[in-house]
């Protein structure tokens, strides 16, 4: 995610470091490459010219010239400009206020609405409310299969009606949602590749009909400023609530993201960074500031942890380990969970200092997959006692992970030392508890 601004911006600040005293000739280069960076990053250039113009002002002021961090106190200016032109420090907030409350998707063909109806719906689910998704695509009709099939994973119920008319669909399903208590509904509704009256028209009825509590254009980040002009004229037609932002975890450039809320005055919502039901934030502008100056978002990916990681299954894993009682079975379970938070490159780029250069994502990726195999074709038992597994069951083993002998040594070895640590672990904790009981204490 944003890679290639990243290695830019970071250009233009390590020209400041270690300057001991800037001059106004330093700043002014330092501005200038942010300037270029921004607009390489595809961000309106209206947009990149007012932010320059305000990093400029405020680090020729004393403060940075003066300070004896220059190139920090440089970073904190553009920094907290990226977060103002993104929104300040305004939280993502839905503001449903009917019950069932409404949310209307819309957007250009292939931005993502569909995928992220049912991201939603899954959103409000894990919140313990009872969404509904109707199916209003009626333009592309394969959109309503991929929603039926998207709903049925998630166990969320799709609503599709005559299929033919979106107005009428829509119509059917509020009545359907009041009378089987749906607390909030999701409409899908369709897209065209370019912006036309007809599409336009249909979404407005839809609109008068429904008085949406939210209307969220799904805007997709690989388009770059065109994305930002659609979002004009959609906000122009139907007085947008807000964004979804998609496909942020591609390349994309960052100028979607940048300029969206200082083009159309209205706030990115929810940014949506994979293709899987899960991939969806909550949008916070200091939080992605961060990430766009590669400092990470270590907020992000304990929320992520808290929502995707199973705490008990967690605690006991923790509590196996101290006692020594830690087996291959519980090895697994503790990979399934890990692999539930996303790609490694993900959770990676969520923690600050971590270089992304040199480090190869597909074969950490790649291991932990071999892993994962090698425990699944063991039998229940050698996974809990790795020791009895000798030559033959290592040949049968790496047969059925389709892995090596050495992958399996290598395995058992870390597990070996990890059961080492254990036993010290294990050590030290009753050393303390035998502290505890001494009279004084220690
Ligand atoms: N990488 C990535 N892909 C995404 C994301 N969101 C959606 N996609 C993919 O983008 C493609 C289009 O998504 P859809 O949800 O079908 O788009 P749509 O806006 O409903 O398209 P129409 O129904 O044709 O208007 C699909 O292949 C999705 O898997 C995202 O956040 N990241």
């Amino acid at each position: 995610m944003f890679d290639s601004i990243q290695k830019k911006l970071s250009k233009a600040f390590k020209n400041l470091k270690g300057q001991g005293k800037l001059s106004e000739k330093n700043i002014k280069d330092a501005v200038r490459e942010v300037k270029m960076s921004l607009l390489e990053a595809d961000v309106n250039y209206k947009v990149v010219k007012d932010f320059v113009e305000r990093v400029k002002e405020k680090a020729l002021g004393k403060e940075v010239l003066e300070s004896l961090t220059p190139d920090q106190e440089f970073i904190r200016i553009v920094r907290d400009e990226l977060i103002e032109l993104m929104g300040g420090n305004e939280k993502p907030k839905l503001n449903i206020s009917k019950r069932p409350g409404y949310i209307m998707l819309v957007g250009l063909q292939g931005s993502g609405k569909t995928t992220h109806a049912a991201k939603l719906a899954k959103y409000f689910k894990k919140q313990g409310k009872s969404p509904l998704l109707v199916a209003a695509d009626t333009y592309r009709p394969a959109a309503i299969d991929q929603l039926v099939q998207l709903g049925e994973s998630i166990g969320v119920p799709v609503f599709t009606g005559d299929r033919k008319n979106a107005v009428n669909i829509v119509k059917e399903a509020m009545d359907y949602a009041e009378k089987l208590l749906h607390d909030i509904v999701i409409l899908d509704t369709a897209g065209r590749l370019h912006i036309d009256e007809e599409m336009m028209n249909e979404l407005v009825e839809i609109k008068k009909l429904v008085e949406p509590d939210e209307i969220l254009m799904v805007v997709d980040a690989m388009i770059g400023q065109d994305a930002v002009n659609s979002a004009k004229e959609f906000n122009d037609r139907l007085e947008l609530d807000g964004f979804i932002v998609t496909k942020l975890d591609g390349d994309a450039r960052g100028g979607v993201i940048i300029s969206i809320r200082q083009i159309t005055n209205k706030p990115i919502k929810f940014v949506g960074v994979g293709e899987k039901v899960d991939d969806l934030e909550l949008f916070y502008p200091d939080r992605y500031a961060s990430r766009i100056l590669g400092m990470g978002d270590v907020l992000s990916l304990i929320e992520k942890v808290e929502t995707e990681i199973d705490k008990e299954k967690a605690e006991e894993a923790a509590n196996k380990f101290l006692e020594g009682k830690f087996d291959l079975n519980d090895f697994l379970e503790q990979i399934q969970q890990i692999r539930k938070l996303g790609p490694l490159s993900k959770i990676l780029e969520m923690i600050p200092g971590i270089p992304k250069e040199g480090i190869d994502f597909n074969k950490g990726e790649e291991e932990l997959k071999k892993i994962e195999a090698i425990i699944n074709s063991m039998t229940k038992e050698e996974r809990r006692k790795p020791r009895i597994i000798n030559y033959s069951r290592k040949q049968r083993i790496a047969k059925g992970s389709g892995t090596t002998l050495q992958d399996i040594n290598k395995l058992l070895k870390s597990y070996e030392q990890m059961k080492k640590m254990m036993k010290q672990v294990k050590k030290m904790k009753n050393k303390k508890s035998l502290f505890g009981k001494m009279p004084f204490g220690f």
